[in-house]
């Protein structure tokens, strides 16, 4: 499984030396299969134009709140969140995440 992250990056799910699926891992197991995790207000200090840092915690909090310093990055977010349009598809990692969770 890979996804197109722009015209020229590409995440491997499966490459070793991709940090991605690690980063996954790390937030499914803290918030969803090890810890359990969960509370009123999540705050992702310094997101980027990135959401999948918080995939795992989004059904866990009310209310998840992504930051970042420069405007760009949050231009893309808001994107997303406001007229559900990104240059990024985030379809394959809500898909890893599920399998994570054991949900489909
Ligand atoms: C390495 S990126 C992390 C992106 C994303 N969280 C990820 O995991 O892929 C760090 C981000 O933090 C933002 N940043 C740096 N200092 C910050 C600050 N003081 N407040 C908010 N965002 C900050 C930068 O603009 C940058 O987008």
């Amino acid at each position: 499984m890979h996804c197109v992250l722009s015209s020229k990056q590409v995440c491997h799910f499966e490459h070793s030396q991709c940090v991605t699926p690690w980063i996954l891992h790390a937030s499914c197991c803290g918030f969803a299969t090890q810890y359990d995790i969960r509370g009123d207000i999540l705050v992702d200090v310094g997101s980027g134009p990135t959401l999948y840092q918080v995939m795992s915690g989004c059904e866990r909090f009310d209310r998840v709140i992504l930051s970042d310093f420069l405007e760009v990055n949050r231009k893309v977010l808001q994107s997303w969140l406001q007229e559900g349009k990104s240059s990024i598809d985030w379809t394959a990692y809500f898909k890893y995440v599920c399998e994570l969770e054991g949900r489909r």
